[in-house]
């Protein structure tokens, strides 16, 4: 497999510029990065302390492209300082100063988008056209909250005897970031969004496998106007994270990661009283009925699986179809899988890149042997994919899966896989259904296709689930808050429910009278 060099070429003298003293190119496989991947007080530094070494991959090509210091208690204290010190002055502008901040960072974002989909491929291994996806989103986040800055308000209240009240929305403080490796950039801008438009700073931290691209939004960050050291990165993994979440300067903490981490996050955030956002796994249905179009729900089942390699939270892993139509539908969704085009993610016309390590893919090809073992029958995929490219040849690639066969009680029904598996699930009543879909510790997602009206929205109200899609799946507009029920997580993130988690309300009571004692 070739490179389209006239495809690529243009975007390197701009990669370059965005980071100077690069041995780079945009070509899968000459990536490298020297620069320090901290970032405090408005520029990129080593850490003060810490310093364990930590490989960051290329997936495509399994080469190690970067390597991370990560920081120690030190460089953390240094980083939630330099947030501290820009809270005072950002907290105190208005929302329409912070507005117009949010709104170039924004069109930074947007101009700059193809390089840091790049980056984001580059480092995450899906593929370049997904990248420019998760690009979009991330400017339209800022945007949203931008907007949305100009109009926090508290209300005001009349009591009797002319006195009255009035509550002020208030911005936390510091607030932690910690991010997961499935959507780096997306994750750091659905934090800092709304963290920032309130009136926050943030200590971001991604995680240990994605460091690169975040660094890119503090840099824009700073580049259209917040006051130095209002987001920081912080680069590490758990102990880390773990200093992070234990400083008692942090007001808040935002979490995307795994249910097991997410229950420590909270057990640290119990010890200082702080407030915490959990978007955590899933293992969410996706139930076809066979009034359904088809076509659509086929295009649905793909878009809720195979997005990111599979690596996404809210897929709807469990395909729930109806018996009546479960042959047609399996037929057409195994056709529509294997016509997926893997291989090179920085390619054009790839749909499928490499999962994000090798450690991970084992993961997922073990979960894939014991659903066979357990009964399952591989209908498409799920084997490992060696690209005919000799420098793809040790990337972590394997062929998207359709498992057919499947019962509840299976472990690839049951446990998030995080990996290109969807296991096909036939029901015959919608009362069956929608118990069935519900019986997991999970409550992330769900969707429904179904060309009656009443149905979709009365299946819809019964899913224990936080994010439900009717006729669709995994669309994300921002205006739409997102997050879990259940093990799945609480708080919210993106649309204005996102506000209520990132501020807190002051009470304001005035008395235009004499004060009548009661001792
Ligand atoms: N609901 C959502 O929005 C999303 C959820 N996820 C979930 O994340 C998981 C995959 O992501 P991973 O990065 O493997 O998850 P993870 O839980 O291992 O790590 C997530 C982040 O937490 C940090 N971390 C790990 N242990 C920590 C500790 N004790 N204290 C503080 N920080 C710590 C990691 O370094 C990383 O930055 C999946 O289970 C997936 O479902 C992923 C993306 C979105
Ligand atoms: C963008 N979307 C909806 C496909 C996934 C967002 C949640 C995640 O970070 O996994």
């Amino acid at each position: 497999m070739v490179v389209p060099r006239p495809l690529l070429q243009p975007l390197v003298p701009r990669l370059r510029r965005l980071l100077p003293g690069l041995a780079m190119s945009s070509a899968t496989g000459s990536f490298s990065l020297q620069q320090p991947l901290n970032y405090r007080g408005g520029a990129r530094l080593q850490p003060a302390d810490g310093g364990q070494v930590e490989e960051v991959y290329e997936p495509a090509t399994g080469r190690v492209i970067a390597k991370l210091l990560c920081s120690g208690e030190k460089e953390v204290d240094l980083a939630v300082q330099s947030a501290k010190a820009a809270f005072k002055e950002w907290s105190q502008k208005s929302g329409m100063e912070r507005c117009r901040v949010l709104l170039e960072a924004a069109r930074i974002i947007r101009e700059q988008r193809d390089e840091i989909a790049t980056l984001e491929t580059i480092n995450n291994g899906k593929s370049i056209f997904e990248a420019r996806v998760d690009i979009d989103i991330s400017w339209q986040c800022l945007e949203y909250y931008a907007g949305l800055a100009g109009s926090l308000a508290g209300e005001h209240v009349q009591l009797p005897g002319g006195s009255f009240g009035y509550t002020r929305r208030e911005p936390l403080g510091v607030c932690a970031g910690i991010g997961a490796w499935n959507y780096p950039f997306q994750i750091a801008c659905w934090k800092a969004a709304p963290a920032l438009a309130c009136g926050n700073a943030m200590v971001f931290k991604p995680s240990p496998f994605t460091p690169i691209s975040v660094v890119r939004l503090a840099e824009i960050f700073t580049q259209a106007g917040v006051p130095k050291g209002l987001f920081n990165v912080v680069q590490g993994g758990v102990a880390t994270g773990q200093f992070l979440c234990q400083h008692p300067d942090v007001a808040k903490i935002s979490f995307t990661g795994s249910v097991p981490t997410g229950v420590k996050i909270m057990e640290m955030a119990a010890k200082g009283i702080k407030p915490v956002t959990l978007e955590l796994g899933g293992k969410s249905p996706l139930i076809i009925f066979s009034d359904c179009s088809l076509e659509n729900a086929v295009n649905g089942a793909l878009m809720a699986n195979f997005l990111t390699q599979g690596e996404v939270c809210c897929n709807g892993t469990r395909v729930f179809v109806e018996r009546k139509i479960l042959d047609t539908f399996t037929k057409e969704v195994v056709k529509r899988t294997q016509k997926i085009k893997i291989g090179d993610p920085l390619l054009e016309d790839t749909r499928m890149g490499a999962l994000i390590n090798r450690p991970h893919l084992d993961r997922v090809q073990n979960f894939i042997k014991q659903a066979k073992e357990q009964g399952a029958q591989v209908l498409c995929g799920g084997d490992l994919y060696v690209p005919d490219d000799p420098k793809l040849k040790n990337g972590f690639y394997m062929r998207p899966c359709v498992l057919g066969n499947c019962t509840d009680d299976m472990t690839c029904v049951k446990e998030e896989i995080f990996g290109p598996v969807m296991s096909i699930l036939p029901f015959d009543t919608e009362e069956e259904v929608v118990e069935r879909a519900n019986n997991t510790k999970f409550g992330l997602a769900g969707g429904v296709f179904t060309r009656d009206i009443q149905k979709a929205h009365r299946v819809v109200a019964a899913l224990n689930a936080g994010m439900c899609f009717i006729n669709n799946y995994n669309v994300s507009p921002v205006e739409l808050p997102f997050g879990g029920y259940k093990a799945s997580g609480f708080g919210r993130e993106n649309g204005r429910a996102a506000i209520e988690y990132y501020s807190q309300l002051k009470t304001v009571c005035v008395e235009m009278g004499d004060v009548e004692s009661v001792f």
